[in-house]
């Protein structure tokens, strides 16, 4: 008996979520993040299932309140009171040491946190203090996490060289004497003098004009490569992640509706949120400014509508969309998509021709 397309389907999914250990780094499993309010429960990440690959950079893209910053959080355990996070984050350190991070404690937590997965948060650059200098920040930070001050201050200044920063004359500056692009750099530079070996960034660049954005990704993609990190990049720019990552995730309701490289995304996405995103764009080079917005709001965390979380925006919803979720389906090894209809897509919802891909 030959295949059938559901068989095919499973093996295809088992190979794209279970690669080999030594090739993920962090591997999340029914990652869930919720709050309790006072109109019901509000789930804002839902049982998230991903593996980070060691060497890559991933993006993750989304609309507001999506969950992106909700995924960030969970991935380093750092979801604030009273939220409460389930499910299993499992990292793999180089070593072949695999560490549950949501079961640490504070102590090992907060080493973690900064020495093997650091994060550049949104807003971030705001949070260096005024009345320091920037050799104080990296000094403080080395001291406080025991690493050599001279050795550290040695790697700091390589990495604002890596960031095209004259890193003496950087050191001896206080934060209101740089600009926001060069802040920024400086705070890249900070999150990665303990040679983590994961660098999560939450929105980076938001804050910067156009040609900025464009600078600093080129300057992650050439870290990447010297320093054999691992990248999580979140944005709601999805022509801008489209330069930087070698895989995106979709998160649409504060789960993934699509997953993988970021060749098969942009050019043969089967997802129909992915698709009008996508054709909102009207050119992948286009600031995000020129985006169309995508007609219908985003659910409400405490009222995901039930079956396909998409269902009530969707232009190919049946009736099957209301009642029953779409499981992630492989469409390639490397490409997933949750989706009732994707086979159907490119009659239904054909990409806008024009755009460069
Ligand atoms: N402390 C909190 N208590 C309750 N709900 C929260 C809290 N923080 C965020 N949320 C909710 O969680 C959901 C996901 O938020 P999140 O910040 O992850 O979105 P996002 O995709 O990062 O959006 P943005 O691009 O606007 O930053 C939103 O509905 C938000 O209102």
């Amino acid at each position: 008996m030959s295949n059938s397309p559901t068989t095919e389907v499973a093996t295809a999914v088992d190979a794209a979520t279970n690669p080999s250990a030594d090739d993920v780094i962090l591997e999340c499993r029914n990652l869930s993040v919720s709050f309790e309010m006072d109109r019901g429960t509000s789930r804002v990440l839902h049982d998230v299932d991903i593996d980070i690959r060691r060497g890559e950079i991933l993006g993750i893209v989304g609309e507001s309140g999506s969950g992106k910053s909700m995924f960030a959080s969970a991935l380093l355990n750092a979801v604030v009171e009273p939220g409460r996070t389930d499910g299993t984050v499992t990292y793999h350190s180089p070593d072949d040491e695999s560490v549950d991070v949501l079961e640490l404690e504070k102590g090992p937590l907060r080493t973690l946190r900064w020495e093997e997965i650091s994060m550049v948060f949104q807003g971030a650059m705001s949070s260096f203090n005024p009345t320091m200098d920037f050799r104080e920040h990296f000094v403080e930070t080395l001291e406080a996490h025991d690493y050599d001050v001279a050795a550290g201050l040695e790697r700091a200044k390589e990495l604002l060289a890596d960031l095209y920063l004259d890193s003496d004359r950087v050191l001896d500056s206080y934060p209101h004497e740089l600009s926001g692009g060069m802040k920024q750099r400086v705070l890249i530079a900070l999150s990665l003098v303990l040679e983590p070996e994961v660098l999560v960034m939450d929105e980076p660049t938001a804050a910067l004009d156009l040609l900025m954005q464009r600078s600093i990704i080129s300057l992650l993609s050439e870290l990447r490569d010297k320093y054999d990190l691992t990248m999580v990049f979140i944005t709601h720019d999805l022509p801008l992640v489209t330069k930087l990552a070698d895989r995106i995730g979709v998160l649409y309701a504060f789960e993934f509706a699509e997953v993988g490289d970021t060749t098969e995304m942009v050019r043969d996405p089967k997802h129909p949120y992915t698709r009008a995103l996508l054709n909102a764009t009207p050119n992948l080079d286009a600031p995000l400014s020129e985006m169309r917005p995508i007609a219908g709001a985003a659910p409400d965390p405490v009222a995901v509508p039930a079956g396909c979380p998409y269902h009530e925006r969707c232009p190919m919803a049946t009736p099957e969309c209301e009642d029953v979720k779409p499981p992630m389906e492989s469409v390639t090894k490397t490409h997933e998509v949750a989706c009732h209809h994707w086979l159907d897509i490119d009659d239904e919802i054909p990409l806008s021709t024009g755009v460069e891909r």
